[in-house]
This record gives C-alpha cells, structure tokens and sequence, in this order.
C-alpha cells in the first residue's frame, strides 16, 4: 500500500553513541558539557551529579545554563541550544510545560531544533527495589521529533478542534534503523513495532511497514508488531517477551511510564536523545517532579544513570561503570534510600552514601 511513497535511504544517519567524527573534543584534557538543571526537582538532581562528578575528578567542565518554562520570557533558550550545539553533548533536567491553552513545551522545541531524534529508554529492574515482576530488561526507541507531538492544532470552527498527528516515512525509516543498530550494538534480538494501524491505518499504517521494511536488512534480529493498547497490558502482564520497542512519540511516553511504574517509579529511569551531531542524556520518563522542588526528597538515580550513560556517550567508561555500581550498591545495601523507594533518606544524604561506596 506504501511502496509507492518514496523511501529515502537513512541509513548514514542512525547512530548510537554516535561515531568518532561527531563527537566533541576534549580542551586541556576536559570536555565541555552543557547543563540544564531546568525547573522542579532539576537542580538537586543534578547537583548530585555535579556533586559526585567533581569528587570522581571526571574530566567535564559544565557549561551551566537556567531555562525554565515558567518563565513567559524564555530566557535562556537560545543560549541553551547554541550551547548545545557548540558542545554536542548535555545533560538536562526537565522544562515545565503548562497544562492548558497557551505555552509551547520548550522540552519539546529543543529536540526538534537540535533533531535529537532518537530518544532511548531502559527498563531494567534495579538490584534491591521492590517490583512485582524481576528480570525485566527492556529498551524503548521512541520517536522524538513528530507525530502526536508536533504541536499543530487549531479550531477550525467553534468547538471542532483539529490536531495534527504528522509521521513521515524518513523520520518513520530513521528510528527504525536507529532502533534496529541499537538491537545489533547491545545484542538483543527481537525489535517490537508499537502503533495504533487497525485505527490510523495511514500514519501509524506507515509507522509499521515501514519498521518491517527496514527489519528485512537485518536478518540476525527478529522483528515483530504489536497495537499499543496490547502493549500495554503485555507491557504490565508479561513485560519478559520485550527486547527493543520502537515507538511513535506519544506511545513511547506512555510505555515508559508504564515501564517506570514496573521497576520502581520515575526517579530510577535514564534516558538519552540522540541525533546525528548531538546528544542531550535526560530522566527516561522525563518528570518535572514541581510538587516536591526544594524538598530535598527527589530520588537523583534516573538523572546519575542518565549522567553515566552520557560518560558512556564520551568513552569515559570507567567512570561510567564506577558511578553506575557505586549507586547500585547503594541502592541494593537498602540503608540509604528516598522517599519514593520506600526509604526516609534525603537525596544528598543519598548521593553522600554513593560518594563513601566511592572512597
Ligand atoms: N508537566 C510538564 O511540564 C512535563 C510533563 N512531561 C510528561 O508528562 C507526564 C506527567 O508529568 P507531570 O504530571 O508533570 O509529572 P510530575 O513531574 O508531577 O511527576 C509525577 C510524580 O512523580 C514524582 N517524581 C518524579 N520524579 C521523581 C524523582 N526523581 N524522585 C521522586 N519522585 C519523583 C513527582 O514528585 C510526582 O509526584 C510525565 O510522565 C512526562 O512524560 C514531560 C515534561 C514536562
Ligand atoms: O515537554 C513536555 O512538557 C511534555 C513532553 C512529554 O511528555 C515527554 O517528552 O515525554
Ligand atoms: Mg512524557
């Protein structure tokens, strides 16, 4: 039914941990890395990494830069992505995006404008919390730049809202293969297609065959669909028979969460976006957390695991390793624990527990 629409060769353009040429260089033996607290829980979230950064000696200067969606003047975004841009790596806490009918998200603007197209999620059950199902290990692909997110709605007559869902089968072709070298580099091998084609039988239509079209390249890796109401309850009944998802963005938000409420909650999911020339490494599930700012409460390990993968990203992997493990230990010990993993610990009381696994 599609062969007609054009396929445009992406297969130059899939990168995870993208390839030497694109990654930043380092200066007086340190990269540059920008970094956006953002608003609610952001700044002690990534205090703490700041924090255990420093005392590691990690070789990264933070290029800090305060955007808050808050704030109806946007201050700071344009400096954001030109920071971004220069340093081709950050880390970033979440932009608040009111509820309601004026305000664009500037979470959402900022991956558009730097294409970060790739946004990758682990669901993977941390040693020592508490879950109704163990040996979960999941990774979602989701779709950063279009689709239910691309933010196109008007009244076309009073009462009748239009919303546009725009899914192209360059974007569509490009997760997939993103998805599909992401199955190949981390040895998993089965990628799920998530859509919703028996009801958008176009857009989503495309989203599947496309992904199968792609597959058809990589024999050494199954590929398989499922409708995104039954994967959600697979997700929550039999999360096992998961590999790699690829999703459209809003469905890959929804299995997230899902994905985060199995393991755990929010605070423990990294999350990365990639794109051909930059990456921005956020919480996997993307949580403002407004409602606990300032409490000194938040769980910081979505955003240290997300900070280790950014280590990753730059080849700094003993580093990586040391603080992944030094706040799993931390985790699994159960002596120091936040509020929302059923401890009473404050997060720098928990980031002071990683820094004394460390010594
Ligand atoms: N409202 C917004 O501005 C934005 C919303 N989103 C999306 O919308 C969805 C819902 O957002 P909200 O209702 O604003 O969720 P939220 O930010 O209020 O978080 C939900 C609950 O999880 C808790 N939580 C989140 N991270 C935590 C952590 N690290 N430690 C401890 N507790 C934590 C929060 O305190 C809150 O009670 C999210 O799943 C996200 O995908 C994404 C970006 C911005
Ligand atoms: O940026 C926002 O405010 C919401 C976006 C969101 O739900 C997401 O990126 O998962
Ligand atoms: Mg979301």
């Amino acid at each position: 039914m599609f062969k007609n629409i054009q396929r445009i060769n992406v297969r130059k353009l899939a990168t995870f941990g993208s390839p030497e040429s694109v990654l930043p260089k380092k200066y007086g033996g340190k990269y540059t890395v920008t970094l956006i607290p953002g608003d609610g829980i952001g700044k002690e979230i990534t205090d703490s990494v700041k924090t255990i950064f420093a005392e590691q000696n990690v070789p990264i200067d933070w290029e800090v830069i305060e955007v808050s969606g808050l704030d109806k003047e946007h201050n700071g975004v344009t400096e954001a992505v030109q920071s971004l841009k220069r340093n081709k790596v950050g880390l970033k806490g979440l932009l608040y995006t009111p509820t309601g009918s004026s305000g664009k998200s500037l979470n959402v603007a900022l991956r558009k404008e730097l294409d970060i197209y790739a946004s990758v999620v682990l669901i993977k059950n941390i040693p020592g919390v508490k879950s109704r199902l163990d040996g979960i290990d999941f990774a979602l692909i989701r779709e950063n730049t279009e689709g239910e997110y691309s933010g196109l709605e008007h009244q076309s007559y009073p009462g009748v809202v239009e919303s546009l869902k725009i899914m192209t089968r360059f974007k569509t072709e490009r997760i997939a293969k993103f998805a599909f070298d992401f199955a190949n580099k981390n040895n998993r091998k089965l990628v799920t297609a998530i859509h919703k084609a028996n009801i958008m039988k176009l857009g989503d239509g495309l989203f599947r065959s496309t992904v199968k079209d792609v597959g058809q390249d990589y024999p050494g890796i199954n590929v398989n669909d499922l409708i995104v109401d039954n994967a959600s309850m697979q997700a929550v009944a039999k999360p096992h028979q998961f590999d790699v998802l690829v999703t459209p963005n809003l469905y890959g938000s929804i299995l997230s969460n899902i994905g985060a409420a199995l393991i755990g909650g929010p605070g423990l999911v990294p999350g990365a976006n990639f794109g051909r020339e930059y990456a921005v490494f956020e919480p996997g599930c993307r949580h403002v957390g407004l409602d606990i700012k300032g409490q000194n409460t938040a769980n910081p390990t979505a955003m240290i695991l997300s900070a280790s993968m950014l280590l990753r990203h730059l080849g700094l992997n003993e580093h990586a390793d040391r603080i992944s493990q030094a706040t799993y230990d931390v985790i699994a010990d159960g002596k120091v624990r936040t509020k929302d993993i059923g401890g009473s610990s404050s997060t720098t009381e928990f980031t002071d527990a990683i820094l004394a696994k460390l010594k």
